[in-house]
């Protein structure tokens, strides 16, 4: 089950601090999804503090969901910081496609910030890929086709991974591909699923060594799979995520065998 024991087992031994700059609407779950993980979070938005934060962490998440000019600032003060000591970075361009103020903003941070893992939903991925696909706000709402080749090329021309989200997960660091089958359809009902995603995948990819590939694919993982035991739990959405917290917080490196992927 490649090193996907060990990486729980790490986050549970090293509680990597994980620097989250996100969005006012999943700032508490967040950190409660990397708590319950075993992680410890922070989550800051003032750029005074960026540099400083980013010396006492594993990994930073950026996240642009609810994008202010000021919090745009920070992103990139702590991704420039995080680049010079060799932090992973993990970016979520919520939303992008929705605004030519997004848009605006995801290419000033690829541009000025080495990002390590880029995760975001098929319709965001689309769009910074440069095809105009419909988006619905912050949701993905059209299937796209050839969403694997297009993950490909945007890993292979930004320089990172790339880990598209959806009913199979795609990631790939613009060789290899992996395809993650785990998840439940609760998850898409629920606001914040992809958000939390972003920061375990901080956790992983901050206990993981350099291997980020494997670091989305296992944080993939996590977040499926346990959304698939929280929903054997409940059918009902507000007790879903209180047994999606209760799934994290009893992983162990046996819960993998639940693992659905395969690298094509
Ligand atoms: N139809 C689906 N069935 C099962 N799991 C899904 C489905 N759609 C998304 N997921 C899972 O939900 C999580 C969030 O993905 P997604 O909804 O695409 O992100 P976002 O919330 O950013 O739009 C991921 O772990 C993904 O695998
Ligand atoms: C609803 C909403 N609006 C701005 S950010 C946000 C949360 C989006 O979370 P996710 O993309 O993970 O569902």
């Amino acid at each position: 089950m490649r090193d996907f024991g060990k990486i729980i087992v790490g986050i549970r031994e090293k509680k990597p601090l994980v620097y989250n700059i996100t969005n006012l609407v999943v700032i508490n779950i967040s950190a409660n999804a990397l708590l319950s993980i075993g992680a410890s979070p922070i989550m800051s938005f003032e750029k005074q503090e960026a540099a400083d934060l980013v010396k006492i962490s594993s990994a930073l998440l950026i996240n642009m969901g609810t994008p202010t000019q000021d919090t745009i600032e920070t992103m990139i003060i702590a991704a420039k910081a995080a680049n010079k000591i060799g932090i992973p970075i993990i970016f979520d361009p919520v939303g992008v496609g929705a605004s030519s103020f997004r848009n605006d903003i995801a290419n000033k941070i690829l541009s000025e910030a080495k990002v390590d893992i880029l995760k975001a939903n098929a319709s965001e991925v689309a769009n910074l890929s440069g095809l105009k696909v419909q988006t619905k706000g912050v949701e993905s709402c059209e299937t796209i086709e050839n969403i694997t080749d297009i993950t490909k090329n945007l890993a292979k021309e930004l320089g990172c991974i790339v880990c598209t989200t959806g009913k199979t997960d795609v990631i790939s660091d613009g060789n290899e591909v992996y395809l993650c089958e785990n998840g439940h359809e609760a998850l898409t009902k629920i606001t914040g699923s992809g958000c939390m995603l972003g920061s375990i995948m901080g956790a992983t990819a901050g206990v993981c060594g350099k291997d980020y590939l494997i670091a989305a694919l296992c944080a993939c993982l996590i977040m499926g799979i346990s959304g698939e035991i929280a929903a054997s739990k409940t059918n009902m959405l507000g007790s879903f995520q209180v047994e999606f917290f209760n799934a994290l917080s009893i992983f162990e490196p046996e819960t993998f065998n639940s693992a659905r992927y395969k690298k094509l």
